[in-house]
């Protein structure tokens, strides 16, 4: 393959500042502008996002300077939720980019797109049929596909987006190598990203990585018998959203250390490594003061105790109080209605239990209808139709879509909340009454609201609760991860280490048993996309990397 870059320097503005101590960005930047596909993996605020923006800068700016027309970039996510987080943060890095000294500066920004779709709208599914209008006989017509939260990406979902890419596209995979695979089959990211911390690097490439980014690789990174595909991934290392050694950034960074030695195998002291990371332990949030507030862990010993009970209740009053509070009333315009709907979901959004099982008393089932009758007993929810008998559907009662539903444009993971909306009748004399419909926000970058009666809603389930599978893709200001009170194989460390990169700002561990977090520090996933061994099959020479 021809190099993509031809230039032996990145433009100027683009290298500027905050690299850390090796500019891994930067050689992310240069790997990827260099090769028609690439990978870049990090943790939760490793600056991915801000890195392929940059580096969309980077091509459209090379693409300029050639005279040729702007390269056409769609940027896609494998969920309607993950769709939706990238496209609420793109446009503040686009706008943060430091472009005012090229003269063609504002071009370039003008020419990254600002909005994210899913795979599946990417490639545009036929009605009633699992086949899409994009495919190998009928190509997306783009030059460049960035894939967000590549990690929740399925074999077959990546195979028909490879098929439908002109041979000339380019494709950026990004996404965290170390969370949660896809439910589907398959482990892609992390079966290409198996060698990223190691990062493989040849000789050529770490030299042409020196003259290019300036940066001099040190020899640990640097691997003569390196794979083709090691010399397009890139790992991004610094957390700018965590601190390393302190709260979510440590914890995260304690669960998800590969266990070697014998000591780091003992669940015992691996539950310690974790827990001592915690300031305050077995007491109530509302207790704690605010510095102390990232990082709870309480240990239960039934979904009666009152710290549970505390836990959830203040979790979700937030949200059900903006219900409420905010109702616009009944002769509130649409606009004004569904500026109502994002305020609730937005609260909403702010806290999320999660759970590792479905059954079981600490499982999403049972914990959701306890859930429910907890916010009842507090007065919180009512969930009494007009004639007063509990109701399936109720004003508050968030939902989880379970299933792709391409006629209501909705995914599975989409997460709505049940509301109470005016509605005024036709006929004289115009009296309004209240009427349920599931407010979703839509996927598709207008940042509206897609209304839907909840009869229509075939495939959803009550989200007080929900797995952490589910919650790949999505963020939480506060999470809690309740733990079952047994051992279970799915209860790995990338599935506490998905859990915990969910929290924005808090995180807190419920847990009945100390045994079952350790235990679950102890085991990693077997990945199984078959990927990683068709590679070794394959033996790609390190003389193609260096052509990349
Ligand atoms: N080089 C940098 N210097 C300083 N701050 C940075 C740098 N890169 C990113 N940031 C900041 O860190 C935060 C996270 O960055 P970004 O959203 O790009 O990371 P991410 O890896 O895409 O995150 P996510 O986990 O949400 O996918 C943002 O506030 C961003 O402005």
């Amino acid at each position: 393959m021809k190099p993509l870059l031809a230039k032996d320097n990145i433009s100027p503005p683009l290298a500027k500042g905050g690299w850390g101590d090796l500019p891994w960005e930067k050689i992310a930047c240069a790997l990827a502008a260099r090769s028609a596909f690439a990978i870049i993996t990090g943790g939760p605020g490793t600056g991915k996002t801000t890195t392929v923006v940059r580096l969309l800068a980077l091509l459209q700016g090379l693409t300029f300077d050639a005279k040729q027309p702007p390269l056409r970039i769609r940027l896609a996510a494998p969920t309607g939720k993950a769709a939706a987080r990238l496209n609420a943060s793109i446009a503040g890095r686009i706008a943060d980019l430091p472009l005012a000294a090229l003269a063609n500066g504002e071009q370039i920004r003008a020419a990254i797109p600002t909005s994210v779709t899913t795979l599946h709208r990417l490639l545009e599914p036929l009605p009633h049929s699992r086949h899409f209008r994009y495919h190998a006989g009928n190509p997306l017509p783009v030059d460049l596909v960035v894939v967000d939260e590549a990690s929740m990406v399925d074999v077959e979902m990546m195979a028909r987006l490879l098929e439908a890419l002109r041979p000339e596209a380019r494709l950026i995979l990004l996404g965290d190598k170390d969370q949660l695979a896809s439910v589907e089959a398959g482990a892609v990211l992390g079966d290409l990203c198996a060698g990223a911390a190691a990062a493989h690097y040849t000789p050529a490439t770490g030299d042409w990585l020196q003259r290019v980014t300036g940066a001099t690789l040190p020899n640990k990174y640097i691997d003569p018998a390196g794979l083709a595909l090691a010399q397009v991934t890139v790992m991004l290392r610094h957390s700018y959203r965590f601190r390393a050694d302190g709260g979510i950034g440590a914890l995260a960074a304690v669960v998800n250390a590969e266990p070697t030695t014998s000591e780091q195998l003992d669940p015992t002291q691996r539950f310690n490594a974790a827990l001592q990371l915690f300031p305050e332990k077995s007491s109530s949030i509302a207790q704690q003061p605010n510095a102390a507030k990232q990082l709870t862990a309480i240990q239960l010993p039934n979904t009666q105790a009152n710290e549970f009970i505390d836990l959830v209740c203040d979790g979700y009053r937030g949200y059900l109080a903006a219900m409420h509070d905010d109702d616009p009333g009944d002769n509130a315009a649409p606009t004004a209605i569904d500026a109502w709907a994002h305020t609730v979901l937005a609260a909403q959004a702010e806290f999320q239990l999660l759970a590792v099982l479905r059954e079981g008393i600490w499982g999403v089932t049972g914990l959701n209808q306890h859930i429910v009758t907890l916010l009842q007993q507090k007065g919180l929810l009512r969930i009494e139709n007009a004639t007063g008998t509990p109701s399936q559907w109720f004003a508050g009662r968030p939902v989880l879509v379970t299933r792709n539903d391409a006629n209501l444009q909705l995914m599975n993971g989409d997460i709505g909340i049940t509301l109470a909306v005016p509605v005024r009748n036709a006929e004289p004399p115009h009296l309004t009454r209240r009427v349920l419909r599931v407010a979703f926000p839509r996927s598709d970058g207008s940042n509206g609201i897609r209304w839907v009666l909840p009869s229509r809603l075939q495939a959803v389930e009550t989200v007080f609760a929900m797995t952490v599978h589910k919650a790949q893709g999505s963020e939480f200001t506060h999470t809690a991860l309740v733990l079952p009170d047994a051992v279970n194989p799915v209860l790995t460390q990338e599935l506490i280490y998905t859990a915990i990169t969910r929290s924005k700002q808090r995180f807190t561990l419920l847990y009945t048993q100390s045994s079952v977090l350790g235990e679950a520090l102890c085991r990693r996933v077997v990945r199984s996309s078959g990927i990683a061994n068709s590679l070794k099959r394959l033996n790609i020479s390190t003389e193609n990397a260096a052509n990349v």
